[in-house]
């Protein structure tokens, strides 16, 4: 069973909560928090979920914060991870297909429950085409 990183700040807890509930039963998710509508700072809670990512402990990463912008920032700063901040289920696909992204960034305020949902489910049902994207995936961490 894959294992899925899930991670927000106050902005996405609902979200967060929304979504572990949904893969609950085909993934194992493993919870960083935040876990509940306090005001928090998103980088405690992104950067444990992407050192999980990074070591391998986790597949995956879904982060949530209000506009998406801060938890995607931070997730890429680890050399490893790459962080798609996508609002629409298609640049889900794309983030697999072509990018290989093994994070995502949902930005809460912004887009229904229902569709953050339905990105998900496509970021995590699409596999890396590999080809042609292969050097370009690599040379992204060449520094
Ligand atoms: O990181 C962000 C913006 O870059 C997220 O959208 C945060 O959720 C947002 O900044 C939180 O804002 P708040 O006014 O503190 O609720």
């Amino acid at each position: 069973m894959k294992k899925i990183a899930i991670a927000c700040d106050h902005a996405g807890f609902d979200y967060k909560e929304i979504i572990k509930k949904h893969l609950e039963t085909h993934y194992e998710v493993k919870d960083f928090g935040t876990f509940s509508k306090d005001s928090v700072d998103y980088p405690d809670f992104v950067h444990p979920s992407a050192n999980a990512v990074e070591s391998g402990e986790c597949d995956f990463g879904i982060l949530i914060c209000g506009s998406g912008q801060g938890v995607a920032i931070t997730a890429n700063k680890h050399q490893q991870i790459r962080c798609a901040l996508c609002w629409m289920p298609e640049l889900a696909e794309l983030a697999r297909k072509h990018n290989n992204a093994n994070m995502i960034a949902l930005p809460a305020r912004f887009i229904a429950s229902e569709l953050a949902v339905d990105i998900v489910d496509k970021f995590l049902g699409t596999d890396f085409e590999g080809g042609r994207h292969e050097k370009r995936v690599a040379k992204i961490s060449c520094c």
